[in-house]
């Protein structure tokens, strides 16, 4: 499928601070919009619904991949979690750039649909140091931290399938790479267009 905006997908194991990083650069970028998930996962302490996910029952989730109203969706954690349609489609369609932060396998069933979206993988900088952010998040049990440790060594062998590999261990580093990869494809989209216009609106440039 191809639409005019870009989309980006930012995948990890749980814990990497994926959505920390996500979070960081939508402050600083009033032109992109993160993708709200559906999940049948419960919601955590502070979570809300339509805010950090639609949580639904799992007869709900299912009736939805029924209908067909998922670009894709997977089973990650024991959970199921899938990027509607009516989350992305109107906003890729109108210009604006998405990113959804999803698991590797839904971030695969994307770039099978979308092949111009830009895979960005993020790393922990190391096995101990991921433990440590999951236990310090302090939102899982240590079944549930057990599971996401065993997963993360799975998950990790996918980035390969990744357009960019970022590692997280200084924050501020990262967030500036995942800045510098998303400025480098909107230029890039831009000079594929050969419009001055494009190139301009692209680097801010009035
Ligand atoms: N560079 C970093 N250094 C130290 N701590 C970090 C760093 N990045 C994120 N964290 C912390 O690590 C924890 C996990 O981060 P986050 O929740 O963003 O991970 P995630 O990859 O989105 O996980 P999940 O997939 O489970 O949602 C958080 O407490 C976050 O504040
Ligand atoms: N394939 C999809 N994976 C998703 C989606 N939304 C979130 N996720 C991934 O699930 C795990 C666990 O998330 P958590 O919030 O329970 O910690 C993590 O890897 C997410 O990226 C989705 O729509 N599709």
């Amino acid at each position: 499928m191809e639409y005019p905006g870009n989309l980006f997908v930012v995948a990890a194991p749980s814990g990497a601070g994926k959505s920390s990083l996500v979070k960081a650069l939508l402050e600083l970028d009033s032109h992109l919009a993160v993708s709200i998930s559906h999940t049948t996962r419960a919601p955590r302490g502070q979570e809300q619904n339509g805010r950090e996910y639609w949580f639904v029952s799992e007869a709900e989730f299912r009736q939805m991949v029924d209908r067909g109203e998922f670009f894709e969706w997977a089973e990650v954690h024991g959970n199921l979690y899938g990027t509607s349609r009516a989350a992305i489609e109107a906003r890729i369609a109108a210009g604006d750039d998405v990113v959804l932060e999803i698991d590797w396998q839904g971030a695969l069933q994307i770039k099978q649909l979308f092949p111009h979206a830009v895979l960005i993988f993020i790393l922990p900088p190391s096995w101990d140091e991921l433990l440590q952010r999951l236990k310090r998040r302090g939102e899982d049990g240590e079944d549930v931290i057990d599971r996401r440790m065993a997963n993360a060594r799975v998950e990790v062998a996918q980035a390969r399938h990744f357009d960019f590999v970022i590692i997280n261990a200084l924050f501020e580093t990262a967030l500036f790479d995942l800045k510098a990869i998303v400025h480098a494809q909107r230029l890039k989209y831009a000079a594929q267009r050969r419009t001055k216009k494009a190139v301009f609106e692209a680097l801010g440039i009035e």
